[in-house]
Order: structure tokens, then C-alpha cells, then sequence
């Protein structure tokens, strides 16, 4: 299937000298939802932006729905909406008029029952009559959004969607995610939230440094870089291992009353049970065991952390 947008080779040194971005590559499938997670400073606004034909790549090509970004910048700019990280919607307009006006500036003619439709959506419709400054954040938001839909774009960049927003807005905004991407839109999604990337995202990439340091779909990336971990509750304290438990991968936990055993999700013999054997010859009793997998969190962690530390070694 061809990817609906084409990242090849893309960089951007900023005038003062700054490369915030080397050489990316990147595929996005027509209909997913894509994730690009990364701390800050890590260049994922500035790739959005190149995208999005607001910042000049320093190198390399993009194409948006089979369309050159660079020499043919009308074309695909109207297949993308763009909603910014920053709010900019401090307005008398009326919400109706600001989103009629944003398709409008597309060249697109006036279509109400689409705007309707999206209004309707996003749960702005008894909100249509409205002054923008008169609304809450969050709806300021969805302002944001619809008019980011206004020109019916088959791609959506959300730049942090949801910072700043309550967690029952948060939700309101993963389920209206959902549902654009059910009528057919592409959603790219930066964020902070690790958790919004594990709940929403089709695949994920990791940006750091400006390098895209990994692409993966979500659940392989859990199940190829997630770690198990067996939480062994101890029916008396030990202070140290005996010698025949070293071979396991064992801490000791909560002053001795815990071992926790970790183990690779990806090995078909995960230990645990020579490690229960190892444990009864040596008379060690346990009253309880836990097991959990490592979230989406930790591994980001550990991502940007084994980069930084490769980065280190180099430079
Ligand atoms: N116009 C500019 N001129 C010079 N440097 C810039 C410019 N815009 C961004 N940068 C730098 O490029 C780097 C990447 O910035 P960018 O905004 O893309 O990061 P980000 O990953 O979106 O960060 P955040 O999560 O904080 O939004 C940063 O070090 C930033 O200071």
C-alpha cells in the first residue's frame, strides 16, 4: 500500500546553526494513527511543521497524498489540517464563522452540512452561535480542531492535543480521535503522555535528538522491548541470596520480605518455574506471587536513556 505521507531524507538546521533534525525517514499509512513521542526539544514540532509546509526542510522530500510538499505546496496543503500546540483563538467571531472562514481560506466553497456535521462531532453544535473568547479551553479546543477539519483534509496533525486538558476531555478527545479516523483520516499525534500513545496510537515513533530513533507498531514494540517482572512475596525476610539463585535474574525487594524476578517477554522459557524450584531446595517460602509487564512508559524511558548513553560514547 503507498504510504499517504512520505518522509525521505528530510533535515533542518534553523539559521543560527541548530540542526533540530538529521535525516528522517518516515512512512504513514493511509487510515492510522501514528504517535511520534519524544522529550522536549527533540524536533517533533519541527518535523510537523516541515510537513506541514510552515518550516523549509534544509534537505530531503516530502510527499502528502501523492503530493510534493515543495513543488506542489497548494495541492498538499489541502490534503492536511493542522492543529497547532498553541491556542489561537481568542476571537469575537462566532465559532460558526471562524470555521466556515478556515475552509474558506482553502479555496474550498461553502459546504454547511459538512460544517455541521463536524460541529456536530465534536460537540460544538449548540456551541455554533457562540463567541470563541466566551468558551473553555477545552472547547476552545475543539474550535481548534474544527477548523483544522474545515477543508475535509484526509490527514490530521495534533501537536499535543491534550496538554493542559482535564482527564474527562482527555477521553472526550481520544474517542473523537477514534471516530475521525473510522470516517477515514489519518491522525499523527505528538504527546507528552505516554499513556494517550498506548491508548490511541496504531504504530509509534521515538524521536530524539532530532533522529527518529525507532518506528514500531504498538504492540510489537511492547512485546519486542517489554520486560515481565514476577514480584515474589517472601513468608519470612531473607537478607541475601544464596549462591544457587544467582543465576536468575533476582532482586531483593522491600526490606527481603520481596524477590522480583524480570524476566524477556520474547523468550518462550520465561525461568519462573526452575526459579519456584530453586527456591522451595532451598526452603524459601513465598505467600504470594504478582506478575506485570513493563508499560509503554518505561520502555520510552529506557529508549531515550540507552540513546543518550550511545551518544555519549560517541561524542
Ligand atoms: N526557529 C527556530 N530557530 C532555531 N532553533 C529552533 C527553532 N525552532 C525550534 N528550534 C530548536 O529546535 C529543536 C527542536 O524543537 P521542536 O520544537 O521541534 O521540538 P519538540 O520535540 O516539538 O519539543 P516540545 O516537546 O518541547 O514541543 C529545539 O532545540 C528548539 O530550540
Amino acid at each position: 500500500m503507498q504510504a499517504i505521507i512520505s518522509v525521505k531524507g528530510v533535515g533542518k538546521t534553523y539559521a543560527g546553526g541548530f540542526t533540530a533534525l538529521k535525516s528522517v525517514d518516515l512512512d504513514i499509512q493511509r487510515g492510522e494513527i501514528f504517535a511520534l513521542l519524544g522529550p522536549n526539544g527533540a524536533g517533533k514540532t519541527t518535523l510537523i511543521s516541515i510537513i506541514c509546509g510552515i518550516v523549509n526542510p534544509s534537505i530531503g522530500r516530502i510527499t502528502a497524498d501523492g503530493h510534493d510538499i515543495q513543488r506542489d505546496f497548494r495541492a498538499a496543503r489541502s490534503k492536511i489540517g493542522l492543529v497547532p500546540q498553541e491556542l489561537s483563538t481568542d476571537s469575537f467571531e462566532s465559532v460558526w464563522a471562524t470555521v466556515n472562514f478556515s475552509r474558506g481560506l482553502f479555496g474550498k466553497a461553502p459546504n454547511p452540512e459538512y460544517i455541521e456535521k463536524i460541529l456536530r462531532q465534536l460537540s460544538l453544535w449548540d456551541k455554533k452561535d457562540s463567541k470563541i473568547m466566551a468558551l473553555s479551553g477545552g472547547m476552545k479546543r475543539r474550535v481548534m480542531i474544527a477548523k483544522a477539519l474545515s477543508h475535509e483534509p484526509s490527514i490530521l496533525f495534533l501537536d499535543e492535543p491534550t496538554a493542559g486538558v482535564d482527564v474527562e476531555l482527555r477521553r472526550d478527545m481520544w474517542e473523537m480521535v477514534r471516530g475521525l479516523r473510522k470516517s477515514g483520516v489519518t491522525v499523527i499525534l505528538t504527546t507528552h503522555y505516554i499513556e494517550e500513545a498506548e491508548e490511541m496510537a496504531d504504530r509509534i515513533g521515538v524521536i530524539n535528538h532530532g533522529e527518529l530513533v525507532l518506528v514500531e507498531d504498538k504492540h510489537t514494540l511492547m512485546r519486542k522491548l517489554g520486560k515481565k517482572q514476577l514480584a515474589i512475596q517472601l513468608q519470612n525476610p531473607v537478607s541475601t541470596l544464596p549462591e544457587s539463585l544467582h543465576a536468575f535474574t533476582l532482586e531483593v525487594a522491600d526490606e527481603g520480605n520481596q524477590l522480583i524476578y524480570t524476566f524477556d517477554t520474547q523468550r518462550e522459557h520465561t525461568g519462573i518455574a526452575e526459579l519456584l524450584r530453586a527456591l522451595n531446595q532451598q526452603g524459601i517460602e513465598f505467600k504470594d506471587l504478582h506478575s506485570s509487564e513493563s508499560s509503554l512508559e518505561e520502555i520510552f524511558v529506557n529508549l531515550v536513556h540507552q540513546n543518550q548513553n550511545e551518544r555519549q560514547l560517541v561524542g
